[in-house]
C-alpha cells in the first residue's frame, strides 16, 4: 500500500509550523542568518566578480560618506548588484547540478541570469554618476 501523500498548504489549511519555536524565534533567525552568511562566504571565495562588486560597494559607500551624498540610492544600487550576483551564483550551481552536459536551456538560464547582473551593474553606474558626479565636479579647481 502506498504512503499517504503530504497535503499541500492552502488558504484553509495553513502550512504546519516546524518544531523548534515560532517563525519569529531568535534562534531560528540566527540559524538562517548563518546559512545565508555561508552563502556569502562561498560566493566571495569562488566568484571573482562578487569579490570585485563587494569592494566596489565598500568604495562607493566610503566615497558617499566622505562626500556627504545621500547614501540610500548608493546602498540600494550596491545591494541590488550584490544580491543579483548571489542569485546568479545560486542559479549557476543549480544548472550545473541539473545539466552538467551542454544544453540550450542551460545556456539560456545562465546567460539570462548573467544579463540580470549586467543590467543591475549598468543601473548602478548611472546611480553612481548622478550621485557622485556633481560633488566630484565641484572639487575640480
Ligand atoms: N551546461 C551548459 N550548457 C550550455 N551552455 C553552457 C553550460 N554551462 C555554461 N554554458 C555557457 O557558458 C557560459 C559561461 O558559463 P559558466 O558556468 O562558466 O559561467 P561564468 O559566467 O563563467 O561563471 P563564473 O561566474 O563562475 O565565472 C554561460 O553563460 C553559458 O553561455
Amino acid at each position: 500500500m502506498s504512503e499517504p501523500r503530504p497535503q499541500r498548504p492552502s488558504p484553509e489549511r495553513p502550512p504546519e509550523r516546524p518544531a523548534g519555536g515560532s517563525a519569529l524565534s531568535g534562534r531560528r533567525f540566527v540559524r538562517s542568518a548563518g546559512y545565508a552568511w555561508a552563502g556569502v562566504r562561498h560566493a566571495y571565495r569562488h566568484q571573482a566578480n562578487f569579490r570585485i562588486e563587494c569592494w566596489a560597494a565598500v568604495l562607493a559607500l566610503g566615497l558617499g560618506l566622505a562626500l556627504r551624498v545621500p547614501l540610500a540610492p548608493v546602498a540600494l544600487a550596491c545591494g541590488l548588484v550584490l544580491g543579483l550576483e548571489l542569485l546568479n551564483t545560486a542559479l549557476e550551481a543549480l544548472v550545473d547540478l541539473a545539466s552538467p552536459e551542454v544544453h540550450p536551456l542551460a545556456r539560456i538560464a545562465k546567460d539570462t541570469a548573467a544579463a540580470a547582473v549586467l543590467l543591475a551593474s549598468l543601473s548602478a553606474l548611472v546611480v553612481g554618476a548622478v550621485t557622485f558626479g556633481p560633488p566630484l565636479l565641484r572639487l575640480l579647481p
